[in-house]
């Protein structure tokens, strides 16, 4: 079964610590936790002391997006602050492997973020080293963006990959996830969903998360 993970981007910041509990109470199964730096993306979010406070209200996993260059440089500081699972990007880490490596030297989940341009080749020989593959359906930066449709083509090609070479790595599919086309999502292969606009900008944010989790369900 594919697991939600509502992207708090989208949420009110003055009020972070009741979204993430009317997100739990709808059934969220992860915390998305974008971090921008307006170097690696024009935009500016959260960071480690907002996480670390936000760490209190919850149990639910922080899964936590790094949106930043350099980010080996921050690893320890994030698992300091909460993080479960650590997602770096592909595009501003030369060395890869090592930054897995040490994400994973702290016991929490490594994940590796692709832009829609990137082509899986540049991921085959780390996939086995991996938790997650994070493919962004968007272009970084910004939440409320349409998702673009050629991704179809690269989430499934990446779902074939990975039941070829018998891993155990999930794909989580980021940006542009509406009630309407989650269930299509799915299909191609997508084991975590993140939704942050489609959930935070609804009236009832409970009852959205649970719409959400009916049809991941169904
Ligand atoms: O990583 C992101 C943006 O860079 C966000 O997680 C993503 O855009 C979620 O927002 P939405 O569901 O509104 O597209
Ligand atoms: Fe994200």
């Amino acid at each position: 079964m594919a697991k939600l993970s509502p992207s708090l981007l989208s949420a009110d910041f003055g009020r972070l610590a009741e979204q993430i509990k009317e997100v739990e109470t709808g059934g969220a199964d992860l915390i998305h936790l974008d971090v921008m730096d307006g170097h690696f993306v024009p935009n500016i979010s959260l960071g480690i002391p907002v996480i670390k406070s936000l760490r209190k209200v919850t149990k639910l996993p922080f899964d936590v997006h790094l949106m930043i260059e350099k980010p080996e440089r921050y690893i320890e500081d994030f698992v300091n602050a909460g993080a479960d699972i650590i997602t770096v990007h592909q595009e501003v880490s030369p060395h890869l492997h090592r930054t897995i490596q040490n994400i994973k030297s702290y016991d929490v989940k490594a994940g590796i973020a692709i832009n829609p341009s990137t082509p899986l080749e540049n991921i085959k020989y780390v996939l086995n080293d991996i938790d997650m593959v994070l493919v962004m359906t968007v272009n970084p930066g910004f939440g409320g963006q349409s998702l673009i449709k050629e991704m179809k083509h690269k989430i499934i090609e990446l779902k074939r990959m990975i039941k070829d070479k018998g891993l155990n790595v999930e794909i989580e599919v980021d940006g542009g996830v509406k009630l309407e086309n989650v269930r299509e999502v799915i299909d191609w292969g997508a084991d975590v969903i993140v939704a942050g606009s489609a959930i935070f900008k609804a009236e009832d944010v409970i009852k959205q998360t649970k719409k959400f989790k009916d049809l991941i369900n169904r």
